[in-house]
């Protein structure tokens, strides 16, 4: 029996990445995909809406209601008022949904995986877990002496700043310090003097970067640094399908990548 999977912002970056990658699997069909309402490419099969060279015999739509409603699990990467749509409906429907949508942080998600299994992760990519992991136990072991930087770079259309991935690495270094991320992280933006102790973030746009993003860890002697290159989107495309086919068979809850990794 094949896993039916749905997806929000087919048309997207993301979207494209994942329609393209799922073409490698046998045991995963693609139940629909929906773009923005009143999106000229409503109707067209999804493969010529994006123009991949071949049919996939599934039409691009614009109803998220009846998408959850055809799917085993929905992933979604689109934005923040479209993934709280899609929230309220897996949680009335309590059908599995996989977000990568990022900007999100004042969004309560544990709220609506009362009722729905709901995996939500600023990053996709397997390696950025293990690297979250490294992140932390580095920040264990080098402790407060350290001054703690992260910087990102990703395309120039990118919407959010920080990025999600950025924020993550950030809280991983403050676990592995046992300090509170929300009161101990400022951004790069003014002359103000670095306060001791609190993580800083960086930021940089341009072009078609896919994600690059790096923690330096620098004291007065000497400066470590843990960094990651995306080079194709088809990381993210991966481990959101992976992620998808281990929640299609979960009971309501909040999930992340390292519940999918066990790491
Ligand atoms: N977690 C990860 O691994 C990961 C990786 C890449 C991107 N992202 C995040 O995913 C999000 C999307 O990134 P992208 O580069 O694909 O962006 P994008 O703008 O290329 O794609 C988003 C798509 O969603 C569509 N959309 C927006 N609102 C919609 C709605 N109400 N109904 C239907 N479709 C709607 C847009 O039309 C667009 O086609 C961003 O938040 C980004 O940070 C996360
Ligand atoms: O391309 C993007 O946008 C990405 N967004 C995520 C983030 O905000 O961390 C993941 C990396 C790519």
């Amino acid at each position: 029996m094949k896993t039916k999977i749905g997806i929000v912002g087919c048309l997207g970056r993301m979207g494209r990445s994942i329609v393209s990658e799922l073409r490698n699997y046998e045991n995963v069909e693609v139940s629909g995909g929906i773009a923005r309402s009143g999106n000229g490419k409503i109707g067209l099969d999804i493969g010529l809406a994006l123009n991949i060279g071949l049919e996939i015999g599934i039409e691009v739509t614009d109803s998220i209601f009846d998408l959850f409603e055809k799917s085993d699990v929905v992933i979604d990467f689109t934005n923040r008022e479209c993934l709280l749509q899609c929230l309220e409906i897996a949680s009335d429907l309590g059908k599995p949904l996989i977000s990568g949508t990022t900007g999100i942080d004042d969004i309560d998600l544990e709220k609506y995986s009362k009722r729905a299994p709901v995996l939500w992760s600023a990053n996709m990519s397997i390696v950025i877990s293990l690297l979250c992991k490294l992140v932390r136990d580095a920040a264990k072991s080098l402790g407060q002496d350290y001054d703690i930087e992260v910087w990102e770079m990703h395309h120039s259309l990118k919407k959010d700043s920080p990025s999600g991935t950025a924020i993550a690495l950030g809280k991983a270094a403050a676990e592995g310090l046992g300090i509170d991320f929300k009161i101990n992280h400022y951004f790069n933006s003014n002359s103000n003097l670095r306060e001791k102790g609190s993580i800083g973030f960086a930021v940089s746009r341009g072009g078609g970067i896919v994600g690059d993003h790096k923690i330096m860890f620098t004291n007065e002697g000497e400066q470590i640094e843990l960094s990651h290159r995306g080079i194709n989107r088809n990381i993210y495309a991966k481990g959101a399908i992976k992620a998808a086919l281990w929640l299609a068979q979960k009971p309501a809850g909040l999930y992340s990548m390292k519940n999918v990794l066990e790491i």
